[in-house]
């Protein structure tokens, strides 16, 4: 078997990120890292933040406080540096469903053999002229992962709930595929309402940084130091 191909290792760095909507704190005091090898998956009730903090961290959403920093080079500066060693997968999965298969992928700059092999892994062979929109909602999603095994994909992986919609067998090639990429030295953050099964996997629940958890923290530690 070969060797699996390392990846370059830059890491992400978020400090005292805060974000509200509507006048409503999804998150506040939010602090992590993300290196080489390692996965966070977000979680939290519906409504509660993680697809504005995953587009927050890509860019997407501007209207943050805090610090984001990306192999050492603070936002905004660092972000035009992250997008490039960017795969981002999200809710709405990115499938151009006027469009087949291998059409998607080639798209994304994929070759026909790579593109190929990817949706093979994907367990669409046979779907590869299809249109999108001939498609169900999980060989859809299917269509969107297909690029987790396209070659040469970036080191960081940002994904928004890429099991929904998976049957039994996409949840495990999908699993298998992202302890691949940690194995490689990437680093994946993902959401998702389902467990996922990978070995040293880390969790943050957004519902332990709203500003009412912060205050009730605070009065706590105001309660032991007095
Ligand atoms: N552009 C926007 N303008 C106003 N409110 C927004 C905007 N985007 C998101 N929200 C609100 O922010 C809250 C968080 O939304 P978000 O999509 O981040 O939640 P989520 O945790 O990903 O939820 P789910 O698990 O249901 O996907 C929701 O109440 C949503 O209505």
């Amino acid at each position: 078997m070969m060797a699996p191909k390392s990846l370059p290792a830059p890491s992400l760095r978020v400090r005292q990120l805060s974000c509200e909507r509507d006048g409503r704190v999804l998150f506040a005091g939010l602090d992590f890292d993300l290196g080489p090898g390692q996965a966070l998956q977000i979680e939290g009730a519906n409504g509660a933040g993680k697809t504005t903090l995953l587009r927050t961290l890509i860019g997407s959403a501007t209207d943050h406080r805090g610090d984001i920093s990306w192999n050492g080079r603070a936002f905004p500066a660092g972000l035009q540096e992250l997008r490039s060693h960017l795969l981002y997968i999200g809710h709405g999965a990115g499938v151009r469903r006027g469009l087949t298969p291998l059409e998607n992928l080639a798209w994304y700059g994929a070759s026909r053999d790579d593109a190929m092999r990817a949706l093979e892994q994907v367990d669409l062979f046979g779907f590869e002229d299809s249109l999108c929109q001939q498609l169900s909602a999980g060989q859809n999603r299917r269509v969107a992962l297909a690029r987790l095994f396209l070659p040469a994909a970036p080191p960081l992986w940002i994904l928004d709930e890429p099991l929904a919609a998976l049957d039994v067998a996409g949840v495990s090639g999908l699993q298998g595929q992202m302890a691949c990429h940690l194995s490689r030295g990437g680093s994946i953050l993902f959401t998702s309402h389902q467990p996922v099964a990978l070995a040293g996997l880390c969790t943050l629940n957004l519902s332990e940084f709203t500003s009412s958890a912060l205050a009730a923290f605070d009065q706590e530690g105001a309660d032991v130091l007095a």
